[in-house]
């Protein structure tokens, strides 16, 4: 038996996702739910719900996301940390304001946040705390008494986050034909976002091309190739680049878009390439059509060898990183000093999301940050 681990001041964890369509019947409702107010081309919308069809109207999101729950109180009993654990959405059920009404109901008044989403930036980190100020402004409303509540720290450099990525990248190049394994080209995939929204993630002050987001990516591409090198002995070039991109095209968003990258890797004599998504905690959508369908199809029209490798799902490493995680901002919480845990060359992210970190286009109350309006 391990000590009794003390999360306090917290008293609840609440995993806080995207959400997706689990029948053909949701995949409308939910398109809408996405890109209301978000100027999103019908045409895209259209293309995009063929995506969630081709796999009977169902997104793995929610499936994983109940996985990932499991592991997180698989761990945190072994570990004899007492947190319970709870799951809203942004997107689709269970939505997020139905989940913190529970919570609240069930008396929880310290609420730490663990997003699906490891990096900067507004979609993955700004427009979850603008989501948790909506659903506080609603049960405040109901006329309940609204709990505190914190978001734990960007975790794209946590070796739990990273290690299992490491193991995947290897066994996706294991996986290759042996004649083309050594040359392999490493691509590291994320979403694309606007040019605009990538050059303003993370703190103002660190805002350069890219921004943080661009930034952290970078990072973790960083430290998976330099793993792989030295668990294999072969350095594999590599390249970050982008893919899902939505939005007008007259709008810059992030490239190159890994089909075109395949491409052009192809035309310079690569003989391989690993697809490697460290842009998303779990092999949802954007991983399932943009890269084993889309990106696939385009290689073997190129007669080109890919492997897709890993996302980190409901790895136990994972499961130990967010325990780790929350330890961590009890600690600090609670006055306590801690070194807190981070690889690569941009150390620890902040806790608490600076004023004016990853803007959105048009200002809008968001919780969980120094410029909350909630206590
Ligand atoms: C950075 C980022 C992440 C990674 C971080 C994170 O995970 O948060 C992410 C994740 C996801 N994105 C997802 C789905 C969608 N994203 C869309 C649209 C957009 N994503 C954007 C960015 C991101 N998105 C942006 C800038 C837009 C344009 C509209 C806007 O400015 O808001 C659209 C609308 C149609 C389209 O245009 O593609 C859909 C359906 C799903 C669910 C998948 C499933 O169902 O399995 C997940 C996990
Ligand atoms: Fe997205």
């Amino acid at each position: 038996m391990s000590d009794v681990l003390d999360a306090s001041p917290y008293d609840a964890l609440l995993l806080l996702s995207f959400g997706g369509p689990e029948g053909p019947d949701d995949v409308v409702p939910f398109l809408e739910n996405v890109t209301r107010g978000r100027g999103i081309p019908k045409e895209r919308l259209k293309e995009v719900g063929q995506h969630y069809f081709l796999f009977g109207g169902v997104s793995p999101i929610n499936d994983q996301n109940r996985a990932l729950l499991d592991a997180l109180r698989k761990d945190f009993a072994e570990h004899g940390l007492d947190l319970p654990v709870h799951w809203g959405n942004r997107n689709w059920a269970p939505y997020l304001t139905d989940t913190l009404r529970d919570m609240v109901r069930d008396g929880r008044r310290r609420i730490l946040v663990l997003a699906t989403s490891a990096y900067a930036s507004y979609s993955g980190c700004r427009q979850y705390r603008e989501n948790l100020a909506d659903a506080l402004a609603t049960l405040e409303k109901e006329g309940l008494e609204l709990p505190k509540i914190d978001k734990l720290r960007h975790y794209f450099n946590h070796p739990g986050f990273v290690e299992p990525m490491v193991d995947g990248v290897i066994r996706s190049l294991a996986d290759l034909p042996e004649n083309v394994r050594d040359g392999a080209h490493i691509a590291f995939c994320t979403h694309s976002i606007p040019n605009a929204a990538a050059d303003t993630s993370g703190p103002v002050e660190a805002h350069g091309d890219g921004g943080a987001y661009v930034a952290q990516h970078l990072d973790v591409a960083r430290l998976i190739a330099d793993a792989v090198r030295e668990r294999t002995g072969v350095d594999h070039p590599w390249q970050l680049v982008y893919q899902s991109r939505s939005g007008a095209p007259h709008i810059p968003w992030l490239e190159p878009d890994i089909c075109d990258h395949l491409e052009e890797r192809h035309a310079a004599g690569v003989p391989a390439v690993v697809m490697a998504p460290i842009g998303f905690v779990s092999d949802h959508m954007e991983v399932l059509y943009d890269l084993d369908t889309e990106a696939t199809a385009k290689a073997a029209e190129l007669g080109l060898p890919v492997r897709r490798s890993a996302t980190v799902g409901d790895d136990p490493r994972f499961a130990a990183a967010v325990r780790e995680l929350i330890l961590e901002r009890a600690a600090t919480e609670s006055g306590r000093q801690i070194t807190p845990c981070a690889l690569g060359a941009l150390g620890a992210s902040h806790d608490l999301c600076p004023v004016g970190c990853c803007p959105a286009r048009a200002p809008r109350p968001a919780a969980a940050g120094a410029d909350s309006p909630y206590a």
